[in-house]
């Protein structure tokens, strides 16, 4: 489980986030949700010890973070961080190299299923082929949990199907899934815990299947609620 307790991040003597606290599960997929600037991608920067904690702690299968955690986490940023000269077989190549956690069948599979060509450069690619490209980046590596940031950002309805069809397969079975967005669309029925952050705090979180059943009520119908949009 990741567990984040009263985190609190400060930038340039502002508080982004204040007192933020909930839990992401092996086996679910957890979203946090919120608006531009609501500090999502600040969150899993904090996770990933990419920028320091101003507060609070962060825990992982009940450990402190310590470098060797990062083996069980894989970390997908909102773009595609490879050289834009470098080819699909070398970063593939690259990623094998190192990551311990590699799975290179999982990645010839993606790398079909995606219908991606070896030889592309990654600097050739459109925004949507980039984006399954970063995401089979994250999918490849055989790790207990997976962040992603904001992965259907920019894509078209097609591709966002193919990605979806990931997320329902078995790949993600046992894993622990926490992501980002801004909107929800057609994630929704995918999302087993919804996270809802505003001015720096969580405004409400749970589980989207207990809402649907005990109040009859959907993410977005929830969404509404908190953000009035
Ligand atoms: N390195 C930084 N230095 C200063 N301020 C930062 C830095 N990184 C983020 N911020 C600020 O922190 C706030 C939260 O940013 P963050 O990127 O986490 O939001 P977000 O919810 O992911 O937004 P988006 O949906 O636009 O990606 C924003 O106001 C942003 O300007």
């Amino acid at each position: 489980m990741i567990e984040v307790t009263g985190i609190r991040k400060r930038y340039r003597g502002r508080d982004v986030l204040n007192d933020v606290s909930f839990t992401a599960e092996k086996g679910e997929l957890t979203c946090l949700i919120g608006v531009n600037g609501a500090g999502k991608s600040t969150i899993l920067k904090l996770i990933m010890g990419l920028t320091p904690l101003t507060g609070g702690t962060i825990r992982i299968d009940g450990q402190a973070l310590e470098p060797k955690l990062y083996e069980k986490i894989a970390f997908v940023p909102d773009h595609l961080t490879m050289p834009s000269g470098m080819r699909l077989s070398e970063a593939l190549r690259f990623m094998a190299d190192f990551y311990e956690s590699w799975n290179e069948k999982r990645a010839d599979e993606l790398m079909r299923f995606f219908q991606l060509e070896h030889s592309a450069r990654i600097g050739s690619l459109s925004k949507g082929i980039a984006a399954k490209f970063n995401l089979l980046l994250g999918f490849a590596q055989d790790s207990d949990y997976l962040l992603l940031d904001e992965p259907f950002s920019g894509i078209d309805l097609f591709s966002r199907e193919a990605i979806t069809e990931v997320f329902t397969s078995d790949l993600m079975e046992h894993r622990g899934v926490l992501l980002t967005t801004h909107e929800i669309g057609e994630m929704e029925h995918l999302v087993d815990k919804a996270v809802l952050l505003k001015g720096g705090k969580v405004s409400l979180s749970f589980h989207c299947e207990e809402m649907r059943s005990e109040k009859g009520k959907s993410v977005i119908d929830v969404m509404r609620e908190v953000y009035g949009a």
